[in-house]
């Protein structure tokens, strides 16, 4: 097996739904996920690249294998649930300091998902993979709707934050708008959008750490002898 050129990695507390967006994308499917242990990998090609996509647990007992997930990511895709405030306020308060093993130019992206159960939705007008059931929430055994509890404006917020977290200048960094995402795993919505511009930006970084080459080391067998200190008795 080829190894990853890179490495992206969902994270986010129990039950965002990570493990679907995945499957979605990957599989173009939605079973019933069942909660994460320890963590999971895809293997994506795009452009010239292969990238691993990384799933992990959002469950407090596995919470210590975060940072190890995040080691040299590339780029890190931070999930909550629009009908869950308390899973984007967690994103700031449990999982940014995991990301502190990410590569020193890690992208962020911030995903709001579970947008299918949030009644008289305001998305921006962004591509759609599959357009929303029309009336979900009048059949038979469908979930309630509910009042959105976590807005874009807010996930906006938080990318701001990181950026100074990371003591990046927004002019350095992708705009908020561009990194901040409301999906649905369920219907679809936004989900190819998502990975796939997440894809588009950070293939070009990866490639040119490459053409970078290796970080650079000094290499001592290269001093010239009398650069060394000189000790008295061997002289
Ligand atoms: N309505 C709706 N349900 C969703 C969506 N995404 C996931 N779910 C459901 O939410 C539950 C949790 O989804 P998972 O994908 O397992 O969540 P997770 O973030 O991977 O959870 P952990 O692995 O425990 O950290 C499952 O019952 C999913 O079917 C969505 O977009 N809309
Ligand atoms: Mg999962």
């Amino acid at each position: 097996m080829r190894k990853p050129d890179g490495k992206i990695v969902l994270l986010g507390d129990v039950n965002v739904g990570k493990t679907s967006l995945l499957q979605r994308y990957m599989e173009r499917r939605f079973p019933d996920a069942v909660s994460t242990v320890g963590g999971a990998f895809y293997l994506k090609a795009w452009r010239s690249l292969h990238l691993s996509l990384w799933d992990t647990a959002g469950r407090e007992q596995f919470h210590g294998l975060g940072s190890m997930y995040c080691r040299g990511a590339a780029a890190v895709i931070l999930t909550y649930d629009v009908n869950h405030r308390q899973s984007l306020v967690e994103l700031e308060d449990r999982f940014l300091g995991l990301t502190d093993t990410a590569s020193k130019d890690c992208l962020f992206a911030i995903v709001g998902n579970k947008v299918d159960l949030v009644e008289e939705r305001v998305v921006a007008s962004r591509e759609k993979d599959q357009p929303l059931p029309r009336a979900a929430s009048t059949r038979p055994g469908a979930s309630p709707r509910q009042p959105k509890q976590a807005r874009l404006e807010d996930a906006v917020a938080l990318y701001k934050k990181i950026l100074k977290y990371k003591m990046l200048d927004e002019k350095d960094a992708p705009a908020a708008e561009q990194m901040c995402f409301e999906t649905s795993a369920k219907t679809g919505y936004n989900v190819d959008f998502l990975f796939e511009s997440v894809f588009d930006m950070v293939v070009p970084r990866i490639l040119q750490q490459r053409a970078a080459g290796p970080p650079q080391t000094v290499d001592l067998t290269s001093s010239k002898p009398d650069a060394l200190p000189r000790s008295g008795c061997c002289a």
